[in-house]
């Protein structure tokens, strides 16, 4: 399954490297040998064989959390420490009962916490295997029989293995290279480097095995060239399965991380004000600093959502449940809510855009006239690498190939490769014919060969490529892009019949003709464009491919593209340009890796919450930085593992419905956050309010963490609630400063119906002589009108007519009946409290209805005012 690894870098003794070291400093063939293998790979029997005594290759990038570590993690909340730290308050003023109900209570709250953890860690990980990355090895059917590449799942792969590696492709086990071409491997998940690293058959190998050139470790990923290799060591025994803990993917903080981290500082804030505050007028009044003391931190934890974190992880499995039905695969929790923040989506065109298949439609001179002979050439030149390099070669391969083709490989014999890769927009072959003769065959960018050709061929013949042919031949791709096609130059020369090659010998090629491709926008683009414009998420191209095409394809899809930026404008922009072209430019042509992290960076720098969907082994490094990380299941394996989300339905509308999921996730866990830590506000302010009016405290320590954790445990049901349809509408995230707004404009109004209850239990219940009287009022009052204001605020609209979900009124119903069994009952007592007289029920219905009454209103004026709700 490709997975996330870990985001710390390896720690821990590290494995044992001495096979590794061994099979680096012997030769390929040496190696081959002691694996009793060869250059043609394994038997199917052998191969059998070998899985039965190493079982199966699963090396786990990213192994379950352990059970010590998730509870060590559900620990580590600060909501947790503020409770344990009330339990140590009340241990050490002596008041055992109430130390050990709130133990009781961490311990609830902890184990809550990570029995959701291990259930949506268990789904993410159940859905995240039915990604199925597979490998390609060479094997034979029979010792006689003639090798053949064959697709094989990871698990599959045993020692011995001759396997082909190409861009994209994930190293499936520890590998020896035995030939390979301009190879780039990412070894991010190992070394936490960002940069990759060459590697080749032959090369130096000092260091560990990580700085081996011919070794590649299992988990790196191939950036670009092509090789074979022979597998040394698979599953566990593999260098990363033997580490403790492994390094990896150095993600930045998304739009979730950032949004939590901003509103818990928030609320620690209010109470480092608060706190001190009640314990000082609080202490000063009562002359009791053992008790002010007491209070001032169940004032604390008053303040706090406590269930947040629970709220938070159940809304987000909710989510990434409802995702899977859509056909969108979770396999980073946090993304789901991110989605729903993400105000931009970039777009790469091949896979993405168009369709997951290419077609290779015709074949044409220098001059656009009908001709084989640049098929042909190509055909020769991707059966000659060592593997297809992407779609392009693959369309070549399964559409161009005829076995009666004149150029067949029986006459020309690989010798060399100058691979592709995003940079070069081209790549190169060098075979030998059964004569001798050297041939170079170089396709690619009619942008990039073009300007390598001095020869065009006509009808056999080699004319010069004057400055008219040139522009003529120019003009022939953009006529093609223009239509929708897409064309690739094929060229070649004669070499000299000995020395070696490299990128200078790509000069004074011979233009043969062009290959055309048919690379169809889906049906579904302009429908998801338009999707996603209506629920406010701009939608930006970026493609490695030519202006032209760019254009062509962004305007099928309806991507503006009056203004096409490519890449060689982008190096030329300082970030402040960038971020002004990054306004008004949606299309971006002829951009490398490095561009697109460039403007994924420049875009979250201007405060966008960026989406970015790839599935080319040139997209991993902006899959990885994006807030929200997106490939299709057709993408290649370094891509789908780079992925917070993969899409198993080509049809791209899935994106606007995921959008629209992510944001009820986040409008559920923002409602239950802002209404509460608003209602909590209030309640403080109440109990600075007491501490300076009544001669006793309204509600004792312990009965406030009561009631809270009473009101907590409604709310969650609050993600199985409706989320309006107006907040789906456009992006959502995490604001602090709204919050802050509600909280003073909402906080206040409880604080007020607080007040007038203390009026009522003082004057009209004369509970003035009977502080347990008074406690066990205001518990029951605070506490209903608190589930009724959650009832009002959780939509924007009249709550009568934008009704809740079930489990939400019924999981208020049984907390207020609760509520009001502990304050009324025979349980009273054990709270410290003392049963209200029942015509006290009169002034709770009058709380609740007026309360709830008034925040209608509020709600009015504040929606007026702000033009948005939560
Ligand atoms: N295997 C290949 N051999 C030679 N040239 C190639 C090969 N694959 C692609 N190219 C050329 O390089 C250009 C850039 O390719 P790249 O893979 O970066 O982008 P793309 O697949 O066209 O677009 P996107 O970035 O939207 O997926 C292509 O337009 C093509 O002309």
């Amino acid at each position: 399954m490709p997975t996330h690894p870990s985001t710390s870098p390896p720690t821990g003794a590290l494995p044992d490297t001495a096979a590794l070291t061994q099979a680096a400093s012997a030769s390929a063939f040496e190696v081959l040998r002691t694996l009793d293998t060869g250059p043609h790979g394994l038997t199917e029997a052998e191969a059998a064989r070998r899985q039965d005594t190493h079982g199966e290759n699963t090396v786990d990038l990213e192994p379950a959390t352990a059970p010590l570590a998730a509870t060590w993690a559900a620990l580590r909340s600060p909501f947790v420490a503020l409770l344990s730290g009330l339990a140590v308050v009340f241990a050490a003023v002596g008041d055992v009962r109430g130390a050990v109900t709130v133990a009781v209570m961490v311990l609830a709250s902890v184990a809550l916490r990570r029995w959701q953890q291990v259930r949506s860690d268990r789904a993410v990980r159940a859905v995240g295997a039915r990604l199925v990355t597979t490998v390609t090895v060479r094997r034979r059917a029979d010792d006689d029989a003639d090798p053949c590449p064959r697709e094989v799942p990871l698990s599959d792969v045993v020692p011995g293995d001759v396997v082909l590696l190409g861009p994209g492709d994930v190293v499936p086990a520890d590998l020896r290279l035995v030939t390979g071409a301009d190879l780039f491997v990412d070894q991010a998940v190992l070394t936490g480097e960002t940069l990759p690293v060459a590697k080749s058959a032959t090369g130096a190998c000092d260091g560990g095995p990580e700085d081996a050139a011919v070794l590649c470790l299992a988990g790196s990923e191939v950036v670009a060239g092509t090789a074979t290799a022979v597998v040394v060591a698979v599953g566990g025994a593999t260098y990363s399965g033997a580490l403790a803990r492994r390094a990896g993917r150095e993600r930045p903080e998304s739009s979730f991380d950032r949004g939590v981290r901003g509103v818990s500082r928030t609320l620690v804030r209010f109470m480092l004000v608060l706190v001190p505050i009640v314990f000082a007028v609080n202490g000063t009044v009562t002359g009791d600093w053992e008790q002010a003391l007491l209070f001032a931190t169940a004032v604390a934890v008053g303040l706090t959502p406590e269930m947040l974190p629970v709220v938070v992880t159940t809304a987000l499995a909710r989510g990434a449940r409802r995702l899977a039905r859509a056909h969108v695969i979770v396999t980073r929790l946090n993304a789901v809510q991110d989605l729903g923040a993400a105000d931009v989506v970039c777009l790469d065109k091949t896979g993405t855009l168009t369709e997951e298949r290419l077609v290779a439609t015709h074949s044409l001179d220098p001059w656009g006239r009908p001709d084989d002979e640049a098929a042909a050439y190509a055909v020769l030149a991707v059966r000659s690498q060592i593997a297809p390099a992407g779609r392009l070669d693959e369309a070549v391969l399964d559409q161009l190939a005829d076995p009666t083709d004149p150029l067949d490989d029986a006459v020309y014999s690989p010798e060399d490769e100058i691979g592709f890769d995003q940079v070069r927009r081209r790549a190169s072959v060098v075979v030998r014919r059964q004569d001798g003769e050297r041939l170079m065959i170089t396709k690619g960018d009619p942008d990039e060969v073009l300007p390598r050709c001095s020869q065009a061929r006509v009808e056999g013949d080699a004319v010069e490529l004057d400055a008219g042919r040139r522009f003529a031949a120019h003009d022939l791709a953009r006529a093609h892009a223009d239509q929708g096609l897409r064309l690739l130059a094929v060229a070649a020369k004669r070499l000299p019949r000995l020395g070696a090659v490299d990128e200078a010998d790509e000069q004074d090629l011979t233009l043969v003709g062009f290959v055309g491709f048919v690379d169809p926008v889906r049906e579904s683009a302009p429908a998801t464009v338009r999707g996603l414009a209506e629920h406010g998420v701009e939608v930006l191209l970026l493609t490695g491919d030519n202006r032209h095409v760019a254009a062509r394809v962004a305007h099928q899809a309806g991507i503006p593209a009056s203004e096409v930026v490519v890449g060689e404008d982008l190096d030329a922009l300082d970030d402040v340009r960038l971020a002004r072209l990054l306004e008004r430019a949606r299309v971006f042509a002829r951009v490398t890796p490095a561009h697109k992290v460039r403007v994924v960076t420049a875009l979250r720098g201007a405060g966008r919450v960026v989406g970015f969907v790839g599935d080319g082994v040139n997209d991993a490094p902006a899959l990885r930085i994006a807030d929200v990380g997106i490939a299709p299941d057709s993408a290649t394996p370094a891509a789908k593992r780079a992925a917070d989300l993969v899409l198993t339905d080509p049809d791209l509308a899935v994106l606007a419905a995921g959008v629209v999921e992510g944001r009820r996730t986040l409008g559920n866990t923002l409602k239950y956050v802002t209404i509460t830590a608003s209602s909590n506000f209030g309640n403080v302010l109440a109990l600075v309010a007491a501490a300076v009016l009544l001669p006793f405290l309204p509600m004792l320590p312990l009965q406030l963490v009561v009631q809270n954790l009473l009101y907590d445990a409604a709310q969650l049901a609050l993600p199985w609630d409706r989320v309006d349809p107006e907040y789906t509408a456009r992006p959502r995230r995490w604001d602090t400063s709204e919050l802050v707004r509600f909280m003073l404009t909402f906080g206040p109004l409880s604080s007020l119906f607080d007040l007038a209850t203390f009026g009522v239990l003082w004057w009209g219940l004369d509970a003035s002589g009977a502080p347990a009287q008074f406690r066990a009022g205001w518990f029951v009052e605070g506490l209903l009108t608190q589930l009724a204001i959650v009832l009002v605020l959780r939509t924007r609209g009249a709550p009568w007519r934008r009704l809740p979900r079930r489990p939400v009124v019924l999981a208020a119903l049984a907390v207020a009946v609760t509520g009001l069994g502990l304050s009324f009952g025979p349980l009273a007592g054990a709270l410290s409290m003392q049963n209200p007289p029942p015509v006290y029920l009169l002034w709770i219905t009058v709380a609740v209805l007026g309360y709830a009454g008034l925040a209608q209103a509020l709600k009015a004026v504040h929606l007026r005012r702000r033009g948005r709700w939560l």
